[in-house]
């Protein structure tokens, strides 16, 4: 496409700098050849965002990582949220559309470091910088803003416990007392009145969705549960780690975090609340060579006199009418590439061969319904909206 050809797509869908040139009908425009007629100079123009007469204005800190990025694609199409700041670390000081040439078209405010950030165009934030960082961070926010954290520093309400799993004491217990869960469709009445909401982690998001109705209509035994999940890379987040190098992931798989994950406390927490008894699980989270997706299989004993059958029923019944966890036609196997790109969890129960026993596939996309389509979807209920506003994109596919 032409420079100009770019100009005249841009124009009317409103991405030229304010201090471009304007017309006789007070129209900016594009100068043929000037540095903002090439998508680099849309960068170097330094854009700042247009005037917007959407109603809650969102900070998203920690812009420049993976969960960030996700978060301004889902944003581009609410009808209601808009993006007045952005907080990156290492890549403050740079545009977005620089860091993810993919969302390049959105006209969106520079990066800044956060100790630089300006709260008062703020109403709500997306806190998407890795845990461990993000407790001081809260800590220093005004009062009066709404939080979905995606890290993992308020989702354990035991701070014992925190520091057990994540070596290192919580820095600021008493905001960890008033944050939500944020698993939506267990915790939503919560989630409505919440100030700050602990996202919950993508592995733990696809094992309690299918886990915890069961457990509250006593449908599976409480031992021996058996996680075996496997996730995508991005998972990992964007940071360098030569661990995640394409030659240390591609054609192979293999287990990390054996009996020692620092999802294991936070998925029995949530099974132990939906059973009112502690919850023991056995977990193995496994590398796969995919960039997003995320699959549990979960091996269950089932109560008494259940079958498999009792478990599809009762998981029809529990996510009857919503939108974003769905239930396969019996027999039909979950895929992650059917998920992909969407807020769905798909899920389904297959009876095990051994009497008395049973198989859960659950699916979802890690950087979606694992982490900024739910948060996304949490902030929704925070504001007094639907869901399911700026979430409906179906998955990609192929
Ligand atoms: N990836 C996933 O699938 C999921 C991730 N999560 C959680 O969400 C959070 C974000 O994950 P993800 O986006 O993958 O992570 P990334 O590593 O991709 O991004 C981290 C972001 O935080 C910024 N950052 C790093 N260190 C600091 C610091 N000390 N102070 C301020 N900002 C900092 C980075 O800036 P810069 O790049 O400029 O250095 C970057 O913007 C993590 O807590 C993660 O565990 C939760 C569920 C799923
Ligand atoms: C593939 C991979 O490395 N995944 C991450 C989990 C991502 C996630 O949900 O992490 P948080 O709990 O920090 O939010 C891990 O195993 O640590």
């Amino acid at each position: 496409m032409s420079s100009v050809a770019l100009g005249s797509v841009f124009r009317d869908v409103g991405f030229l700098p304010k201090n471009a040139p304007r017309n006789s009908e007070g129209r900016r425009f594009w100068i043929k050849g000037s540095a903002v007629t090439s998508p680099q100079g849309l960068q170097a123009a330094n854009l700042r965002p247009k005037s917007s007469t959407k109603a809650v204005r969102v900070g998203v800190l920690g812009a420049s990582g993976y969960t960030g990025a996700e978060i301004v694609r889902l944003l581009a199409n609410h009808p209601q949220f808009c993006i007045t700041l952005m907080t990156a670390d290492r890549k403050a000081g740079q545009s977005f559309g620089s860091v993810f040439p993919h969302l390049i078209t959105q006209d969106l405010p520079e990066m800044v470091a956060v100790k630089d950030a300006d709260f008062s165009n703020v109403d709500a934030v997306f806190c998407c910088l890795p845990h461990g960082t993000t407790q001081e961070i809260i800590k220093g926010l005004p009062n009066g803003l709404k939080i979905v954290d995606l890290s993992a520093d308020f989702r354990l309400r035991n701070l014992g416990e925190y520091e057990e799993w994540y070596g290192q004491p919580h820095k600021a217990p008493e905001l960890q007392k008033e944050a939500i869960y944020g698993l939506t469709e267990v915790w939503r009445e919560k989630i409505r009145d919440a100030r700050l909401v602990a996202n919950p982690g993508c592995y733990p998001t696809s094992v309690q969705l299918p886990l915890v109705p069961l457990i509250k209509a006593h449908l599976i035994e409480l031992k021996n549960i058996i996680i075996d999940a496997k996730s995508g890379v991005s998972g990992a987040g964007r940071g360098a780690k030569e661990t995640n190098l394409y030659a240390e992931i591609s054609e192979g798989m293999h287990a990390y975090g054996i009996s020692k994950h620092r999802h294991v406390p936070e998925i029995e927490q949530g099974l132990s609340d939906a059973s009112h008894s502690n919850v023991s699980v056995s977990f193995t989270p496994h590398l796969i060579p995919m960039s997003r997706g995320m699959q549990s299989t979960i091996y269950v004993e089932m109560s008494v006199g259940v079958t498999h059958d009792d478990l599809y029923q009762h998981l029809m019944a529990a996510y009857e009418g919503e939108d974003f966890v769905k239930l396969l036609q019996k027999g039909a196997v979950p895929h992650t590439r059917n998920v992909r790109g969407s807020n769905y969890c798909f899920m389904n129960v297959f009876p095990d061969r051994i009497p008395g026993r049973a198989i859960i596939i659950s699916v979802i996309d890690n950087l979606v319904k694992g982490a900024s389509g739910q948060a996304l979807q949490n902030l929704n209920l925070m504001m007094g909206y639907p869901e399911n506003l700026g979430l409906q994109q179906q998955p990609l596919f192929p």
